[in-house]
């Protein structure tokens, strides 16, 4: 190995949206990076998936290219002497413990299909118990629903859970074992940043809990990983192949703590929002958890020397992804850039609001049934404004996290330090700072999630020895948005969104798609004459042994079975 200052440490950050690998210099600097983008799975309203096995070779190829690039530039792969992995997080993965193979899709973080499973959940006894132990509301967004889900309306997953063979692991955990060489090696390790998004691990003591396990019903039926120090020596195994093959993993982070210790939250009361799919606000409180009363959740945020750091944290489900929905869906422009020459092109948001709940609302709401709604349309409404209303649904949703915060914490914050794709964007920037009245102030290099575990790595290998070697990098040549309008307009402006929340709630009380992944489609006439529960029932047999048909094919079967329940009455002499 050369000296510590030649040495480079990589980092795999692997968000909802694409997959980074950036080599790190020891002040910091990327030197050489790789991008690339994935399919986005959508097979119903609600649901979002993303291919296990895509998303390692999405990992595979950002080395491949990256390292390309940083010996272009005349440095040796050798040079590169640990990685770290930052990942999306609760994106829960299932599969096969003895084959490595996966069972089914990855269900994706924002992935709503889990609602009815939740409300069952809700009413058990102990449901109120569990976010004292693991910090989390029962809700879609954790793990431990999704992968309920799969349990219950996957054949696969089913049939490998009742053989014991059903491996679980959010994506760290996933790549870690398949980039070691899967069961080979059968190195099957998350860290507590990621364990504690499941709600199967304690906060306190960082292990697997065996009341929170037996409430949700997989307690020694399921493999789990093993709960290791975000920064480690040796827990996480090595590279198996390529071009970085024998370079040990050393560090470990979910992507919103790995902004933070990118951004060098390490003291209480240092807080982040990351702009990136979603917004994510951490606040670090220290080295006890705070369990919050005002809709925030409690999180790990960092496990570096035994003892684990802990933050409160602000969810928000739609970030970025609100922009990718008016560049997708609604092809209002080409690049997620374009949104803020769009939104330049009116004064203000002309009157709309829009409550970008896609996803439900997560913090500090929490409604799970809350659709994405535009309040206050008439014939005068512009683009222009539905893309400015567009960014400022984060921004608002942000302010509702900061006073939060600040009930649960007892103090404000005096500055909110940004990072994220979507904090590129000027103008939301200028627009956070005017609405929560305090200035936002956005780092030079942006890749702090990235920064962050390749600081966990770093400083397991020893190229950083302490946090205080840390504190130059990254300083200069940041931005600083200041409030630029008085906070009693913007308090007018917050009372309003507020009142866009409410009325965004109860739109419908159950998704179009059945808990079980029956389409609630146009109901057979059948039902109107009485017999409900036998057709649907007919109708969820056969769609579970469809599993992974396409709605074509579903459609067709649920015709035949009208057609059949048609003729059953009519054979009984009764009109349909
Ligand atoms: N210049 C920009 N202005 C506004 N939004 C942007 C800009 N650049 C990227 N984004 C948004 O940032 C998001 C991607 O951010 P990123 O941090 O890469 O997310 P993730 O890690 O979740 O994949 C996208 O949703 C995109 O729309
Ligand atoms: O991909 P991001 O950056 O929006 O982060 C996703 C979060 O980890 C979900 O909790």
């Amino acid at each position: 190995m050369p000296g510590l200052a030649e040495s480079f440490v990589g980092s795999i950050d692997q968000g909802t949206t694409s997959t980074r690998f950036l080599i790190f210099n020891r002040d910091g600097e990327p030197v050489a990076s790789h991008q690339v983008e994935f399919e986005q799975i959508y097979p119903n309203p609600g649901w979002h998936e993303h291919d296990p096995l895509e998303l390692v070779s999405s990992v595979e190829t950002c080395i491949e290219e990256a390292v390309k690039k940083f010996e272009e530039l005349g440095y040796t792969r050798q040079s590169i002497n640990a990685i770290g992995i930052t990942n999306q997080r609760e994106t829960t993965v299932v599969w096969d413990s003895e084959t490595g193979e996966p069972l089914h899709n990855a269900v994706v973080w924002t992935d709503t299909r889990s609602q009815a499973i939740v409300r069952e959940l809700k009413s058990r006894k102990g449901a109120e118990d569990l976010q004292q132990v693991c910090g989390l509301p029962l809700s879609t967004y954790p793990s431990s629903t999704k992968l309920l889900w799969m349990i219950q309306n996957v054949p696969k997953v089913k049939a490998a859970f009742e053989r014991g063979h059903l491996a679980f692991g959010t994506v760290d955990a996933w790549l870690v074992y398949r980039l070691n060489g899967g069961p080979a090696a059968n190195v099957f390790v998350s860290d507590p940043t990621n364990a504690s998004r499941t709600m199967f691990m304690n906060l306190s003591t960082l292990e697997y809990d065996d009341r929170l396990l037996d409430f949700f019903e997989v307690k020694g039926k399921i493999h789990l990983p093993r709960i290791v120090p975000s920064s480690d020596r040796k827990a996480y195994g090595s590279i198996s192949s390529g071009a970085l093959q024998g370079v040990p993993i050393m560090g470990c982070l979910g992507d919103q703590s790995s902004a933070l210790v990118g951004q060098k939250g390490f003291y209480p009361g240092l807080a982040k929002n990351t702009y990136g799919t979603g917004c994510f606000l951490l606040y670090n409180v220290g080295e006890k958890p705070v369990i919050s009363k005002h809709g925030l959740l409690a999180t790990v945020a960092y496990q570096f020397d035994g003892k684990p750091v802990y933050a409160l944290e602000g969810s928000i489900a739609v970030g970025g992804s609100g922009i990718r929905f008016l560049q997708n869906n609604l092809s209002l422009f080409k690049e997620s850039k374009d949104v803020n020459e769009l939104a330049a092109t009116v004064e203000d948001n002309g009157g709309c609001i829009f409550v970008t709940a896609f996803s439900g609302l997560f913090a500090p709401y929490w409604i799970d049934d809350a659709k994405g709604t535009i309040f206050g349309i008439t014939q005068y409404t512009q683009k222009g404004h539905i893309a400015r209303a567009t960014l400022e649904a984060t921004c608002y949703q942000t302010k509702a996290i900061l006073d939060a915060m600040e009930k649960d914490s007892g103090h404000a914050l005096s500055e909110l330090a940004v990072d994220g794709g979507m904090s590129n964007s000027d103008l939301a920037m200028q627009i956070q700072a005017d609405l929560s009245s305090i200035p936002v102030y956005r780092p030079k290099m942006r890749e702090t999630t990235a920064l962050g575990a390749a600081i966990a790595a770093g400083l397991a290998l020893g190229l950083w020895r302490n946090f205080t070697e840390l504190r130059d990098i990254n300083r200069a040549g940041g931005a600083v948005f200041e409030p630029s309008v008085s906070p009693e307009k913007s308090a007018e402006m917050f009372a309003l969104w507020e009142k866009a929340v409410q009325m965004s709630k109860g739109w419908v009380k159950k998704d179009s798609v059945a808990a079980n992944g029956v389409h609630n489609i146009r109901k057979p006439s059948v039902i109107a004459n009485g017999k409900p529960k036998e057709s649907v029932f007919i109708a969820q047999s056969v769609f579970s042994d469809l599993d992974g048909a396409d709605e074509e094919d579903l459609l067709l079967e649920l015709r035949k079975i009208e057609i059949q329940q048609r003729l059953k009455i009519l054979r009984k002499g009764l009109k349909p």
